[in-house]
């Protein structure tokens, strides 16, 4: 929120700029990243792709919303674009390996990491914003979704492409389930054997009250359906987290395993 121009130079122009190469490159073909913040305050859950999208509470969501517009109007401009869009809704956890996660390039924010960070010792509480909500225990609510299932996510979408000339499609990638604060606390306790301390505070500006997917489109039409548990979420995360309680190590070469098993 507080550097809008480096959230607009980064996602809308790099978007443009993407667009612009693969088109000189005739390469029409994409999956883009884009975000449950699109719909804003939801109307109805849970959520489906008609939902109306727009009223965005933040930044981050309104250079999505944006880049969704731009992809509209270019695939009704350009018959040869075939283009999906991926709506995410909260996603966590890591590789179960342990040995690919979220590398932090900033502060965190999001419940999650912020948790684990107050796990290992690194922050003293975790701050929960609300409890005053209207939702069963006063907590927000989301849909969290294991990395792993977006990733399979993103190969179903990269299927559909393959095979068929879509223009452009919308799907929401999330489990259909909503989790409160409290909630995703309790389980990630149980399952790592830790003691997270809370402690309440007023609702962080611009959050949502609760958050789920239906995402029956996208099992009905790229045979997608998530797999992962919130009790794997916690515990794959919780692996990443001690096994690289810093993200990758810094100034190393990083190795990169390919197909064939060569490096
Ligand atoms: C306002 C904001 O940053 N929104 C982003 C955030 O959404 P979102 O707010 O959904 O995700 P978070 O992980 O930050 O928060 C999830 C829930 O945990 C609560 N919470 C979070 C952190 C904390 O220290 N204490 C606490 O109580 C929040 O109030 C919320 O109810 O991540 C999404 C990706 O995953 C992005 O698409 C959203 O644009």
């Amino acid at each position: 929120m507080q550097q809008p121009l480096l959230y607009y130079q980064n996602n809308l122009l790099g978007m443009l700029n993407l667009l612009e190469v693969m088109r000189s490159h005739n390469c029409y073909q994409m999956v883009f990243s884009s975000s449950c913040t699109v719909y804003g305050e939801p109307e109805h859950l849970p959520i489906t792709e008609t939902h109306p999208t727009g009223k965005i509470t933040n930044v981050y969501g309104r250079t999505k919303y944006f880049i969704e517009e731009m992809l509209k109007d270019l695939s009704a401009a350009e018959k040869r674009w075939n283009i999906i869009s991926l709506r995410y809704f909260n996603p966590v956890g890591a590789h179960p390996s342990g040995l690919i996660g979220e590398d932090p390039t900033k502060e965190f924010t999001n419940l999650m990491p912020f948790m684990a960070q107050v796990a290992l010792g690194k922050k003293p509480v975790l701050t929960v914003f609300g409890n005053d909500y209207n939702t069963p225990d006063g907590t927000g609510i989301r849909d969290y979704i294991h990395v792993m299932d977006l990733a399979n996510g993103h190969v179903a979408a990269l299927k559909l492409l393959n095979d068929n000339q879509v223009g452009l499609k919308v799907y929401n990638l999330g489990t259909g389930k909503g989790v409160s604060v409290k909630e995703l606390v309790d389980v990630f306790e149980r399952v790592t054997d830790t003691k997270i301390p809370l402690q309440y505070v007023s609702r962080r500006l611009g959050d949502i009250t609760a958050m789920w997917a239906d995402a029956t489109l996208a099992r009905d039409e790229l045979g997608w359906t998530t797999k992962y548990t919130i009790e794997e979420m916690c515990t794959d995360f919780w692996r990443w987290q001690t096994m690289n309680p810093d993200g990758y190590p810094k100034n190393t070469k990083t190795t990169v395993i390919i197909a064939n098993g060569n490096s």
